[in-house]
């Protein structure tokens, strides 16, 4: 069933168009990231989800139910921010209870109710042995997972979460993505939250909405997205790329590099007449050979080998055609093991083979 449903949203800031017709689903208990480059637009969404910012027009509906005009406070939403203030002068516990003080009167719990639910809050979290510290004595982690119990204090319908782990180091953020994925599969509350980080998205969230300049560029699964971009920027976005620009003629694309000219075949593209067009291919798809003479490929020199762990990362360099003409960097990745088995050297003339390419017209 639908939790969210979100209709023909438009929304301007002067003469700025921050939301251009956005239409979306979130199902009941479905986890969703709205992932895109600063600025797309993924912050405002969530604000007028939330009911902290108006729409121009369009159309915000909670479980079949017209919310567009309905306050923030009645709309049953839990959020966590970046920067998410816990109140200083308050216990973890104090914080954690406190959108269950401040309920109107005739639904407010009795004090042993208020108890026996954060201290659930507090097992949940696994912050029990935290309860009596006051916010300046945690870790950021920390902070951040008491921000989410107290969110959650108040039985949210939906849970919105804006970069809540954006200003948190590498190896803290990956553990509460851990947890927010574990804590989803347990809860099941309906969530969106907001990320720049691709991975991220793609390791948490059951489906990736991916935002551009205000529009709805892709919505999917993360192997979805992340296989099948439906655009050159989803592409460019989720993850690095190696992109040749070239023309197509009846089902082959001939790319020029630096001067070097290649044919591959292009069969989604049989009737295609002279067009221009960009063919992206990521680093773990090009195989690199040392018999230049035997396939189609772009012939290069290799000048930099960059070990990271269990891979290695090649970089070629493509040399000027013309002074006008700017340098070209393909980068391959392939395993580790198998650079130390053939121990391909800075300087070798090595041939590109892309395994897998898009092509876009
Ligand atoms: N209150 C406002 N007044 C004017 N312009 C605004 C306002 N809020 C947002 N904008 C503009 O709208 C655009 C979208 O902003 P938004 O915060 O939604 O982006 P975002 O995708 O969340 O970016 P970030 O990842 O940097 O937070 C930006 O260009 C921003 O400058």
């Amino acid at each position: 069933m639908t939790s969210i449903a979100i209709r023909d949203i438009n929304k301007h800031f002067g003469d700025f168009q921050a939301l251009s017709n956005i239409n979306l689903d979130i199902g009941d208990g479905e986890l969703v990231a709205l992932l895109g480059p600063s600025g797309c637009g993924k912050t405002t969404l969530l604000r007028i989800i939330a009911g902290l910012e108006n729409p121009d027009s369009g159309a915000i509906l909670f479980g079949g139910q017209d919310t567009t005009h309905v306050h923030v406070r009645e709309r049953h939403v839990g959020f966590v921010f970046q920067h998410y203030a816990l109140f200083r002068h308050m216990t973890v516990f104090e914080n954690i209870a406190f959108g269950l003080r401040v309920k109107p009167k005739n639904e407010q719990l009795a004090e042993p109710q208020i108890q026996r639910k954060v201290h659930d809050l507090l097992d949940l979290m696994q912050l029990n042995t935290l309860a009596n510290r006051f916010p300046a004595q945690l870790s950021g982690g920390q902070r951040q997972r008491v921000a989410l119990a107290r969110a959650l204090a108040v039985d949210p319908k939906v849970l919105l979460l804006d970069e809540p782990f954006g200003a948190l180091d590498a190896k803290v953020r990956k553990e509460l993505r851990r947890w927010l994925r574990r804590l989803h599969d347990e809860l099941h509350i309906a969530t969106i939250f907001v990320t720049h980080d691709q991975e991220e998205a793609l390791e948490v969230a059951d489906r990736v909405v991916v935002m551009n300049k205000g529009n709805i560029e892709q919505v999917g699964a993360p192997n979805e997205v992340w296989e099948e971009p439906t655009s050159p920027f989803v592409y460019e976005f989720l993850g690095d790329v190696n992109s040749f620009h070239g023309r197509l003629n009846a089902g082959e694309m001939q790319i020029n590099l630096n001067g070097q000219i290649t044919t591959i075949p292009a069969p989604d593209h049989s009737t295609a007449c002279n067009t221009d067009a960009v063919a992206y291919v990521r680093p773990h798809d090009c195989d690199i050979q040392r018999n230049i003479h035997n396939t189609s490929g772009f012939e290069a020199k290799l000048s930099r080998i960059i070990n990271i762990g269990p891979i290695a990362r090649l970089e070629f360099l493509l040399p000027k055609a013309s002074d006008t003409a700017e340098e070209k960097i393909i980068e391959v990745q392939i395993p580790a093991t198998r650079q130390r088995e053939n121990h391909y050297v800075v300087g070798e003339t090595l041939l590109i083979v892309p395994q897998k390419v898009r092509i876009f017209a």
